[in-house]
């Protein structure tokens, strides 16, 4: 059987990464959702297990301690991390998987996993990012300047990915990115059947 594809979408806060995920969850039913641990407190209507494993200082430093994390990172002053096992299973069993996580974490996958893909969600522009991190209405105001100001940063990482997507309309966002997946799907399925079929070194000459 072969290995599911990894697949890591980022992008700064507020580009709508949450929200593009969801909605291609919705198109592509058999991609399976990376739920992260975080030391942030859960926001209105953010259920533990589903939204994030919300985890205390101590039980995520348990986790980094204990290798449970595939990649960890601090973020404005909270943690996050992705965990591995649920990742490796998933892989293995054959899915597709989808991590929504910041850049830094983003480039540490991108190390273990340099087969995965590497998608980066850009905002129309600097404004309209300001304009839906203020409109969510989650963060007070020095959090969302202390967002913009990551945002700028990691938008000058995105020649480490393999895509950039801008996400004007939803919509459009989700379509680019199923292409994507479908595009690579055909890579891996052509490698595989291509590569039996390459002599053997011996063969050659
Ligand atoms: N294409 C779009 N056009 C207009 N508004 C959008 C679009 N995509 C997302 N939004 C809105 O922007 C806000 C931020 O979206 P979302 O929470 O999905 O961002 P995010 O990248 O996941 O943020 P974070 O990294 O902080 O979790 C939400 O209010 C969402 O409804
Ligand atoms: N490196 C990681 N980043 C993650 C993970 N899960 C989420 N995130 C990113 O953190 C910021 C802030 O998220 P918020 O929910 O507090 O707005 C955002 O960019 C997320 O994508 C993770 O496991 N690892």
């Amino acid at each position: 059987m072969n290995r599911g594809l990894l697949i890591v979408l980022s992008g700064p806060s507020g580009v709508g990464k949450g929200t593009v995920c969801a909605s291609l969850r919705h198109r592509m039913p058999e991609l399976v959702y990376s739920v992260s641990a975080t030391t942030r407190s859960p926001r209105q209507g953010e259920i533990n297990g589903i939204n994030y494993f919300f985890k205390s200082q101590e039980q995520f430093q348990d986790m980094i301690a204990n290798d449970a994390l595939l990649e960890w990172a601090e973020y404005v002053g909270n943690y996050y991390g992705t965990p591995r096992d649920f990742v490796d299973r998933t892989l293995a069993s054959g899915k597709d998987i989808i991590l929504e996580i910041e850049v830094q974490g983003a480039l540490k996958v991108k190390q273990k996993f340099p087969e995965g893909v590497f998608v980066f969600l850009m905002p129309p522009s600097l404004d309209e990012l300001k304009s839906r991190i203020t409109g969510r209405g989650t963060e007070n105001a020095d959090v969302i300047d202390h967002r913009m100001t990551v945002a700028v940063e990691e938008m000058n990482l995105l020649q480490h990915y393999d895509y950039a997507v801008v996400n004007d309309e939803i919509d459009a966002a989700c379509q680019r990115i199923q292409s994507i997946i479908t595009a690579e799907h055909c890579r891996a399925d052509r490698l595989m059947t291509e590569l039996p079929q390459m002599p053997a070194a011996s063969e050659k000459a």
